[in-house]
């Protein structure tokens, strides 16, 4: 489902002239099946973001290839790049955003209604939505109204909204108490058991980790894969 080979990226910084090169990515190989959710771990500054980011077509690489569902996001134009994160992926952040002034509802119905998709078939998919993460009861709270872990909620179903087969996540927990991470990583795993979303999942909590089926650990740039060993 995502194939990511030989990727490299280099920063440039400093000015015009001056440029000095901040290799951030070193020959990274990275799979993930269709299915499967994949943890990235790494220390901060070890390239998790940039890796999230590349595989997200926000940015390009230097190097390398990154095919998902088949098909090759390195070479694509903006504009298609866009259309591909549309058709193939759902985005969690660590600071939900949220929109303030929209109730829970309107949060996750706002993608739809920007792609002119009709009212009644807006009110059966958000209604599906927050049953589906157990919110129909605060369906009129505006964010300021709900926990963190309810806004975590509302922010996995608007990026559950397009119907995407993978959910890519930066640091899903990372603002939330342990019990209330651990409601999350439950949500993550249900979602995942139900419905067959793929999770990409970076962090560096070994707790949310463990709730992969596979983890991957960025070292300075380079990659590698966690082997565990049943004794
Ligand atoms: N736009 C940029 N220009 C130059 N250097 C950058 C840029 N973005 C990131 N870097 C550098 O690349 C390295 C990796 O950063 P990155 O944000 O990918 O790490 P990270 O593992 O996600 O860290 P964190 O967990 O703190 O978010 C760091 O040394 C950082 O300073």
């Amino acid at each position: 489902m995502i194939l990511i080979s030989e990727l490299n990226h280099t920063f440039k910084i400093g000015k015009k002239g001056q440029e000095k090169d901040i290799p951030v990515l070193r020959n990274v190989n990275l799979d993930v099946a269709k299915g499967e959710i994949v943890a990235i771990l790494g220390k901060s500054g070890s390239g998790k973001s940039t890796l999230l980011n590349l595989l997200a077509g926000f940015m390009t690489p230097e190097s390398g290839s990154i095919q998902v569902n088949g098909e090759e996001l390195v070479g694509k134009t903006e504009t298609e790049k866009a259309n591909f994160r549309l058709q193939n992926y759902g985005f969690i952040f660590q600071s939900f955003q949220l929109m303030p002034g929209l109730t829970a509802f309107e949060n996750i119905e706002l993608p739809l209604k920007l792609q002119g998709v009709g009212k009644q078939q807006r009110m059966i998919r958000v209604k599906e939505l927050l049953q589906q993460v157990g919110l129909t009861d605060v369906s009129d709270h505006y964010p300021n109204e709900l926990s963190g872990g309810q806004q975590q909620r509302v922010s996995i179903a608007r990026a559950l909204i397009g119907r995407p087969s993978i959910l890519l996540a930066d640091e899903p927990t990372g603002s939330l108490d342990s019990e209330t991470e651990q409601e999350i990583l439950q949500l993550i795993q249900l979602l995942n058991h139900h419905y067959g979303i793929t999770f990409v999942i970076i962090t560096h909590d070994e707790e949310v980790a463990r709730t992969a089926h596979r983890q991957y650990r960025m070292h300075d740039g380079a990659i590698q894969e966690e082997m565990h060993y049943v004794s």
